[in-house]
Protein backbone atom coordinates (compact mmCIF):
# COMPACT_ATOMS: atom_id res chain seq x y z
CA UNK A 1 0.00 0.00 0.00
CA UNK A 2 1.33 3.79 -0.70
CA UNK A 3 1.07 4.62 2.73
CA UNK A 4 3.37 1.79 3.92
CA UNK A 5 0.29 0.26 6.08
CA UNK A 6 0.34 -3.44 5.97
CA UNK A 7 -2.16 -4.20 8.80
CA UNK A 8 -5.06 -1.59 9.83
CA UNK A 9 -6.84 -2.22 12.58
CA UNK A 10 -9.66 0.20 12.91
CA UNK A 11 -11.78 0.30 16.45
CA UNK A 12 -11.80 -3.71 16.79
CA UNK A 13 -13.69 -4.78 19.08
CA UNK A 14 -14.66 -8.66 20.11
CA UNK A 15 -17.56 -9.32 22.30
CA UNK A 16 -17.92 -13.25 23.72
CA UNK A 17 -21.41 -14.58 25.02
CA UNK A 18 -23.82 -11.62 25.14
CA UNK A 19 -27.57 -12.27 23.49
CA UNK A 20 -30.58 -13.44 25.44
CA UNK A 21 -31.46 -16.32 27.11
CA UNK A 22 -34.40 -19.15 25.91
CA UNK A 23 -36.49 -17.55 28.85
CA UNK A 24 -35.46 -13.57 27.54
CA UNK A 25 -32.36 -13.03 30.06
CA UNK A 26 -29.84 -11.55 29.10
CA UNK A 27 -26.69 -13.71 28.54
CA UNK A 28 -23.31 -12.34 30.27
CA UNK A 29 -21.05 -11.07 28.13
CA UNK A 30 -17.23 -10.15 28.14
CA UNK A 31 -15.54 -7.67 25.93
CA UNK A 32 -12.34 -9.16 25.44
CA UNK A 33 -10.91 -6.60 23.17
CA UNK A 34 -12.78 -2.71 22.32
CA UNK A 35 -12.34 -0.02 20.27
CA UNK A 36 -8.87 -1.27 19.23
CA UNK A 37 -7.22 0.94 16.42
CA UNK A 38 -3.64 0.62 15.33
CA UNK A 39 -1.80 0.70 11.88
CA UNK A 40 0.99 -1.56 11.46
CA UNK A 41 3.53 -0.28 9.25
CA UNK A 42 5.63 -2.17 6.70
CA UNK A 43 8.52 -4.01 7.90
CA UNK A 44 8.28 -2.89 11.69
CA UNK A 45 7.67 -4.68 14.84
CA UNK A 46 4.30 -3.73 16.95
CA UNK A 47 5.16 -5.20 20.19
CA UNK A 48 1.77 -5.48 22.47
CA UNK A 49 2.25 -6.07 26.58
CA UNK A 50 -0.35 -6.00 29.06
CA UNK A 51 -1.55 -8.80 31.84
CA UNK A 52 -2.58 -11.77 31.36
CA UNK A 53 -6.95 -11.50 30.16
CA UNK A 54 -5.86 -7.97 28.47
CA UNK A 55 -7.46 -9.56 25.24
CA UNK A 56 -3.85 -9.82 23.42
CA UNK A 57 -4.43 -13.48 22.27
CA UNK A 58 -7.93 -12.50 21.00
CA UNK A 59 -6.65 -9.52 19.15
CA UNK A 60 -3.95 -12.07 17.70
CA UNK A 61 -6.51 -14.43 16.35
CA UNK A 62 -8.46 -11.74 14.70
CA UNK A 63 -5.21 -10.52 13.03
CA UNK A 64 -4.66 -14.39 11.67
CA UNK A 65 -8.12 -14.80 11.15
CA UNK A 66 -8.55 -17.49 13.24
CA UNK A 67 -11.82 -15.49 14.91
CA UNK A 68 -13.80 -12.36 13.06
CA UNK A 69 -14.45 -8.92 15.07
CA UNK A 70 -17.90 -8.16 16.06
CA UNK A 71 -17.20 -4.49 15.71
CA UNK A 72 -14.69 -2.85 13.60
CA UNK A 73 -12.53 -3.60 10.57
CA UNK A 74 -9.48 -5.22 10.25
CA UNK A 75 -7.74 -4.61 7.07
CA UNK A 76 -4.42 -6.24 5.47
CA UNK A 77 -2.84 -4.60 2.68
CA UNK A 78 -5.96 -3.22 1.83
CA UNK A 79 -8.48 -6.76 2.33
CA UNK A 80 -11.30 -6.63 4.88
CA UNK A 81 -10.00 -10.22 6.67
CA UNK A 82 -13.65 -11.00 8.14
CA UNK A 83 -14.54 -11.00 4.30
CA UNK A 84 -11.73 -12.69 3.16
CA UNK A 85 -11.92 -15.36 6.18
CA UNK A 86 -15.04 -16.37 4.06
CA UNK A 87 -13.52 -16.89 0.77
CA UNK A 88 -9.96 -16.73 0.38
CA UNK A 89 -8.55 -18.19 3.62
CA UNK A 90 -5.69 -19.97 1.56
CA UNK A 91 -4.41 -16.54 0.18
CA UNK A 92 -4.83 -14.90 3.78
CA UNK A 93 -3.02 -17.71 5.58
CA UNK A 94 -0.18 -17.56 3.06
CA UNK A 95 0.58 -13.67 4.08
CA UNK A 96 -0.17 -14.03 7.31
CA UNK A 97 1.04 -16.50 9.87
CA UNK A 98 0.62 -17.09 13.50
CA UNK A 99 3.42 -18.58 16.08
CA UNK A 100 2.37 -20.29 19.15
CA UNK A 101 4.05 -19.79 22.63
CA UNK A 102 4.05 -23.62 23.36
CA UNK A 103 6.23 -24.90 20.69
CA UNK A 104 6.41 -28.51 21.20
CA UNK A 105 3.06 -28.43 21.88
CA UNK A 106 1.98 -26.77 19.05
CA UNK A 107 3.81 -29.32 16.75
CA UNK A 108 1.93 -32.28 15.78
CA UNK A 109 3.57 -35.17 17.82
CA UNK A 110 2.36 -37.87 14.94
CA UNK A 111 4.36 -36.30 12.08
CA UNK A 112 7.98 -35.88 10.77
CA UNK A 113 9.15 -32.02 10.20
CA UNK A 114 9.45 -32.92 7.30
CA UNK A 115 5.60 -33.36 6.80
CA UNK A 116 5.12 -30.67 8.92
CA UNK A 117 7.08 -28.25 7.01
CA UNK A 118 5.50 -29.69 3.61
CA UNK A 119 2.04 -28.77 4.25
CA UNK A 120 2.05 -25.57 3.64
CA UNK A 121 4.23 -26.27 0.50
CA UNK A 122 1.68 -28.65 -0.88
CA UNK A 123 -1.52 -26.79 0.06
CA UNK A 124 -0.59 -23.40 0.19
CA UNK A 125 1.97 -22.58 -2.38
CA UNK A 126 1.51 -25.83 -4.69
CA UNK A 127 4.89 -26.36 -5.20
CA UNK A 128 6.22 -29.63 -7.01
CA UNK A 129 8.28 -32.34 -5.31
CA UNK A 130 11.34 -30.86 -6.63
CA UNK A 131 10.85 -27.27 -5.46
CA UNK A 132 9.46 -28.48 -2.14
CA UNK A 133 13.07 -30.11 -1.60
CA UNK A 134 14.76 -27.22 -2.67
CA UNK A 135 12.62 -24.84 -0.16
CA UNK A 136 12.81 -27.12 2.64
CA UNK A 137 16.41 -27.08 2.91
CA UNK A 138 15.84 -23.47 2.68
CA UNK A 139 13.90 -23.24 5.56
CA UNK A 140 16.06 -25.48 7.60
CA UNK A 141 18.74 -23.37 6.81
CA UNK A 142 17.04 -20.04 7.63
CA UNK A 143 16.27 -21.26 11.71
CA UNK A 144 19.75 -22.75 11.64
CA UNK A 145 19.08 -26.13 11.94
CA UNK A 146 20.26 -28.99 10.17
CA UNK A 147 18.75 -31.16 7.27
CA UNK A 148 19.10 -34.64 8.73
CA UNK A 149 16.64 -33.18 11.28
CA UNK A 150 13.61 -33.40 8.73
CA UNK A 151 12.78 -36.76 9.37
CA UNK A 152 12.46 -36.53 12.77
CA UNK A 153 9.55 -36.00 15.27
CA UNK A 154 8.79 -33.35 17.18
CA UNK A 155 9.09 -34.94 20.56
CA UNK A 156 13.29 -35.37 19.79
CA UNK A 157 13.50 -31.13 19.53
CA UNK A 158 14.57 -28.90 22.73
CA UNK A 159 12.18 -26.10 23.09
CA UNK A 160 14.67 -23.80 21.80
CA UNK A 161 14.54 -26.18 18.60
CA UNK A 162 11.02 -27.18 18.75
CA UNK A 163 10.50 -23.10 18.72
CA UNK A 164 12.92 -22.74 15.39
CA UNK A 165 11.11 -25.60 13.80
CA UNK A 166 7.52 -23.55 14.48
CA UNK A 167 8.77 -20.78 13.16
CA UNK A 168 10.30 -22.15 9.60
CA UNK A 169 6.49 -23.67 9.83
CA UNK A 170 5.25 -20.20 9.85
CA UNK A 171 8.05 -18.97 7.01
CA UNK A 172 7.38 -21.79 4.81
CA UNK A 173 3.95 -20.36 3.70
CA UNK A 174 6.32 -17.14 2.23
CA UNK A 175 4.29 -14.54 4.45
CA UNK A 176 4.21 -10.73 4.69
CA UNK A 177 3.13 -10.81 8.24
CA UNK A 178 3.62 -13.00 11.33
CA UNK A 179 2.02 -12.84 14.36
CA UNK A 180 3.96 -14.09 17.42
CA UNK A 181 2.19 -14.52 20.53
CA UNK A 182 4.96 -15.37 23.26
CA UNK A 183 7.27 -16.88 21.13
CA UNK A 184 9.96 -16.93 23.81
CA UNK A 185 7.91 -17.14 27.25
CA UNK A 186 8.34 -20.89 27.17
CA UNK A 187 11.99 -20.78 26.50
CA UNK A 188 14.72 -20.84 28.78
CA UNK A 189 16.58 -17.43 29.36
CA UNK A 190 19.64 -18.61 27.51
CA UNK A 191 17.92 -19.92 24.56
CA UNK A 192 15.39 -16.73 24.20
CA UNK A 193 18.18 -14.35 22.84
CA UNK A 194 19.03 -17.62 20.36
CA UNK A 195 15.34 -17.46 18.96
CA UNK A 196 15.21 -13.76 19.01
CA UNK A 197 18.26 -13.53 16.89
CA UNK A 198 17.14 -15.46 14.55
CA UNK A 199 13.60 -13.87 14.30
CA UNK A 200 15.28 -10.74 13.92
CA UNK A 201 17.61 -12.23 10.69
CA UNK A 202 14.70 -13.06 9.24
CA UNK A 203 13.19 -10.14 9.37
CA UNK A 204 15.69 -8.41 7.34
CA UNK A 205 16.21 -11.20 5.24
CA UNK A 206 12.37 -11.92 4.02
CA UNK A 207 11.16 -8.48 4.68
CA UNK A 208 8.96 -9.38 7.25
CA UNK A 209 6.52 -7.36 9.13
CA UNK A 210 6.42 -8.48 13.10
CA UNK A 211 3.42 -8.11 15.29
CA UNK A 212 5.29 -9.72 18.64
CA UNK A 213 2.82 -10.30 21.74
CA UNK A 214 4.83 -10.68 25.16
CA UNK A 215 4.48 -10.09 28.75
CA UNK A 216 8.17 -9.82 28.99
CA UNK A 217 8.99 -6.11 28.78
CA UNK A 218 12.74 -6.27 28.30
CA UNK A 219 12.09 -8.80 25.50
CA UNK A 220 9.40 -6.30 23.83
CA UNK A 221 11.88 -3.01 24.22
CA UNK A 222 14.71 -5.53 22.62
CA UNK A 223 12.73 -6.33 19.70
CA UNK A 224 9.84 -3.67 19.11
CA UNK A 225 10.07 -0.55 17.11
CA UNK A 226 6.43 0.88 18.24
CA UNK A 227 4.50 -0.86 21.19
CA UNK A 228 1.19 -1.32 22.15
CA UNK A 229 0.16 -1.78 26.16
CA UNK A 230 -3.23 -3.61 26.91
CA UNK A 231 -5.56 -3.06 29.50
CA UNK A 232 -9.05 -4.96 30.08
CA UNK A 233 -9.56 -5.14 26.16
CA UNK A 234 -8.33 -1.59 25.37
CA UNK A 235 -4.96 0.18 24.23
CA UNK A 236 -4.11 2.27 27.16
CA UNK A 237 -0.92 3.66 25.60
CA UNK A 238 0.99 3.06 21.99
CA UNK A 239 4.00 4.99 20.61
CA UNK A 240 7.69 4.20 19.56
CA UNK A 241 9.15 1.81 22.09
CA UNK A 242 11.99 3.70 22.91
CA UNK A 243 9.45 6.41 24.24
CA UNK A 244 7.10 4.01 26.09
CA UNK A 245 9.81 2.79 27.72
CA UNK A 246 11.83 6.32 29.06
CA UNK A 247 8.70 8.32 29.07
CA UNK A 248 5.42 6.47 29.87
CA UNK A 249 2.55 8.88 30.31
CA UNK A 250 -0.25 5.88 31.07
CA UNK A 251 0.24 5.61 34.65
CA UNK A 252 -0.64 2.05 34.07
CA UNK A 253 2.78 1.76 31.80
CA UNK A 254 4.49 3.50 34.33
CA UNK A 255 3.35 0.75 36.93
CA UNK A 256 4.45 -2.03 34.37
CA UNK A 257 7.89 -0.39 34.22
CA UNK A 258 8.48 0.41 38.00
CA UNK A 259 6.89 -3.25 38.49
CA UNK A 260 9.16 -4.95 35.98
CA UNK A 261 11.07 -7.86 37.49
CA UNK A 262 13.49 -7.89 39.69
CA UNK A 263 15.15 -10.34 42.49
CA UNK A 264 12.81 -11.25 44.84
CA UNK A 265 9.95 -9.25 43.11
CA UNK A 266 7.57 -10.45 40.57
CA UNK A 267 6.51 -8.44 37.64
CA UNK A 268 2.83 -7.49 36.82
CA UNK A 269 2.66 -9.89 34.34
CA UNK A 270 4.48 -12.91 34.97
CA UNK A 271 1.77 -15.74 34.02
CA UNK A 272 1.22 -15.95 38.10
CA UNK A 273 0.91 -12.81 39.08
CA UNK A 274 -1.48 -11.39 41.32
CA UNK A 275 -3.74 -9.62 38.71
CA UNK A 276 -6.24 -6.76 40.36
CA UNK A 277 -8.11 -6.51 36.49
CA UNK A 278 -11.50 -5.63 36.83
CA UNK A 279 -14.40 -8.24 36.41
CA UNK A 280 -15.02 -8.73 33.07
CA UNK A 281 -18.38 -9.34 33.52
CA UNK A 282 -19.04 -6.36 35.24
CA UNK A 283 -16.55 -4.06 34.05
CA UNK A 284 -16.46 -0.33 36.03
CA UNK A 285 -17.90 2.95 34.53
CA UNK A 286 -15.35 5.16 33.02
CA UNK A 287 -11.54 4.16 32.88
CA UNK A 288 -10.57 0.57 33.96
CA UNK A 289 -7.54 1.36 35.43
CA UNK A 290 -9.78 3.82 38.06
CA UNK A 291 -9.48 1.20 41.19
CA UNK A 292 -5.56 0.96 40.89
CA UNK A 293 -4.60 4.33 39.52
CA UNK A 294 -2.68 6.94 41.71
CA UNK A 295 -3.22 9.81 39.28
CA UNK A 296 -7.33 9.22 39.07
CA UNK A 297 -9.22 12.18 39.60
CA UNK A 298 -13.33 12.49 39.62
CA UNK A 299 -13.90 12.53 36.28
CA UNK A 300 -12.33 9.15 35.44
CA UNK A 301 -14.49 7.01 37.19
CA UNK A 302 -17.44 8.59 34.84
CA UNK A 303 -16.15 8.75 31.71
CA UNK A 304 -13.97 6.72 29.34
CA UNK A 305 -10.39 8.19 28.65
CA UNK A 306 -9.87 8.93 25.04
CA UNK A 307 -6.46 7.52 23.51
CA UNK A 308 -4.84 11.03 22.88
CA UNK A 309 -1.73 12.69 22.09
CA UNK A 310 0.26 15.07 23.97
CA UNK A 311 0.60 18.34 22.35
CA UNK A 312 4.38 17.89 20.64
CA UNK A 313 4.21 14.24 21.44
CA UNK A 314 1.94 12.99 18.38
CA UNK A 315 3.54 9.46 17.93
CA UNK A 316 2.64 8.69 21.45
CA UNK A 317 -0.83 8.23 22.56
CA UNK A 318 -2.38 7.46 26.02
CA UNK A 319 -5.66 7.04 27.18
CA UNK A 320 -5.91 9.08 30.60
CA UNK A 321 -7.19 12.32 31.96
CA UNK A 322 -4.26 12.80 33.65
CA UNK A 323 -1.18 11.76 31.78
CA UNK A 324 2.45 12.31 32.90
CA UNK A 325 3.90 14.82 31.13
CA UNK A 326 7.33 15.06 30.09
CA UNK A 327 8.50 12.68 32.61
N1 LIG B 1 -13.88 -18.00 23.93
C1 LIG B 1 -14.07 -17.18 24.95
N2 LIG B 1 -15.25 -17.12 25.60
C2 LIG B 1 -15.47 -16.27 26.64
N3 LIG B 1 -14.53 -15.41 27.08
C3 LIG B 1 -13.33 -15.41 26.49
C4 LIG B 1 -13.02 -16.29 25.40
N4 LIG B 1 -11.73 -16.07 25.02
C5 LIG B 1 -11.27 -15.10 25.83
N5 LIG B 1 -12.22 -14.71 26.71
C6 LIG B 1 -12.09 -13.65 27.75
O1 LIG B 1 -11.63 -12.49 27.09
C7 LIG B 1 -10.68 -11.80 27.88
C8 LIG B 1 -9.37 -11.66 27.09
O2 LIG B 1 -8.77 -12.96 26.93
P1 LIG B 1 -7.41 -13.18 26.11
O3 LIG B 1 -7.11 -14.65 26.16
O4 LIG B 1 -7.50 -12.54 24.80
O5 LIG B 1 -6.36 -12.40 27.00
P2 LIG B 1 -4.77 -12.49 27.01
O6 LIG B 1 -4.29 -11.13 27.32
O7 LIG B 1 -4.29 -13.12 25.76
O8 LIG B 1 -4.49 -13.44 28.24
P3 LIG B 1 -3.45 -14.65 28.32
O9 LIG B 1 -2.10 -14.02 28.22
O10 LIG B 1 -3.76 -15.24 29.66
O11 LIG B 1 -3.80 -15.55 27.18
C9 LIG B 1 -10.54 -12.60 29.17
O12 LIG B 1 -11.41 -12.02 30.12
C10 LIG B 1 -11.02 -13.96 28.78
O13 LIG B 1 -11.57 -14.65 29.89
Amino acid sequence: MDDGVLLSIDGAERVFGGGRTIFGGKKPAVHAVQDVTIDVRKGETLGIVGESGCGKSTLARMIVGLDVPTGGRITFDGRDLAAEAGKDLRRLSRDVQYVFQDPVASLNPRKTIRTILEAPLIHLLRLGKPEREKRLSELMDAVNLAPEFLDRYPHEFSGGQAQRIGIARALAADPKLIVLDEPVSALDVSVQAQVLNILDGLKERFGLTYVFISHDLSVVESVSDRVAVMYFGRIVEIGAGRSIFRTPRHPYTHLLLESAPAPGRKSLLSEDADTELPDPYNPPPGCAFYARCPRRTDICNRQEPPLEAAPHQEEQLAACFNPREGA
